[in-house]
């Protein structure tokens, strides 16, 4: 296929690399999982996700930051534990359907090689399309192709960069969170909502916008077709014992996922889109 003009492909470690530069951002997006790497809008040239320096780019290991896709399932296998956790497209390799400059973005659109594999019995299409301007919009589409009805769950599992953990805050959101570190207790979410603990929680709200406050950093997130916020940070001893992720690195970076936790239904020939929005 053509690429667009402000698209290029290359190749790096042992994964293609799809890099946009267009007059707004500069964003760089793995082919092996559809998985975003970088984006760095212009008008402030701050970076605003997180990959980790050991991050495993050999085509076959999950990557530790950016935009992990989670599907069909998010976390552990409902009823399989052999099953690779969040599901399999996350290893596969994507490849771009089309791509075209408009006047303020770049739009690009991928699909996996496939979407059938073990522990999932739905008849579907998935695209990822990706919007790359000022604001970077993601969505991850599924249809139902085929004739029963469809369930699944799945997140955009992003890591944000941000300064400093300890010196961080996340507005938006209220309510009760299952703390999957503690055999999923429902706990009131704090006022203000800052981190100085492994942190591995599950909101089921679904505020419309979110904001992460890190020194310098101030990233507003909005998330559609979700039914969960999860918010995760590994903290400091799971961090060493995490083979691709440096020992420190939890203290620049947190998951805030717009995720499908409780299942998704769809019907024969109907699609669900989850999406969200970085700026
Ligand atoms: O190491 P993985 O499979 O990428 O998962 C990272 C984390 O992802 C989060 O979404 C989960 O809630 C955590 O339980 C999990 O540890």
């Amino acid at each position: 296929m053509h690429l667009c003009k402000t698209a290029s492909l290359l190749p790096q470690d042992d994964i293609k690399m799809l890099i946009i530069d267009n007059d707004y951002a500069h964003a760089t997006i793995s082919l092996f999982g559809g998985h975003v790497l970088s984006f760095i809008p212009k008008h402030d040239n701050v970076q605003r996700l997180w990959l980790s320096k050991e991050a495993m780019l050999d085509g076959q290991h999950p990557i530790r930051g950016g935009i992990p896709i989670c599907w069909p399932w998010f976390g552990a296998h409902a009823s399989e534990s052999g099953l690779a956790s969040h599901g399999y497209v996350r290893t596969q390799n994507w490849h771009v359907v089309d791509c075209a400059d408009e006047p303020e973005q770049t739009v690009v659109r991928l699909k996996p090689s496939t979407t059938q594999g073990e522990g999932f019995e739905g008849e579907t299409q998935l695209s990822l399309v990706l919007f790359i301007g000022r604001e970077l919009r993601i969505q991850l589409v599924t249809e139902n192709t085929g004739s029963e009805p469809l369930s699944y769950t799945c997140a955009l599992h992003t890591y944000f960069n941000i300064d400093d953990i300890n010196q961080c805050e996340l507005t938006g959101l209220d309510g009760d969170y299952l703390d999957k570190l503690q055999d999923y207790q429902r706990i009131s979410t704090p006022t203000p909502y800052t981190f100085n603990e492994e942190t591995d929680r599950v909101h089921l709200v679904t505020p419309e916008s979110l904001t992460i406050v890190s020194g310098n950093i101030k990233t507003s997130i909005q998330s559609v077709g979700h039914d969960s916020i999860v918010v995760w940070n590994p903290w400091a001893d799971k961090s060493k014992s995490m083979q691709d992720m440096e020992d420190l690195g939890y203290k620049t970076m947190l998951c805030v996922e717009t995720a499908v936790t409780q299942g998704q239904q769809v019907l024969p020939g109907q699609s669900h889109t989850l999406e969200q929005v970085i700026r």
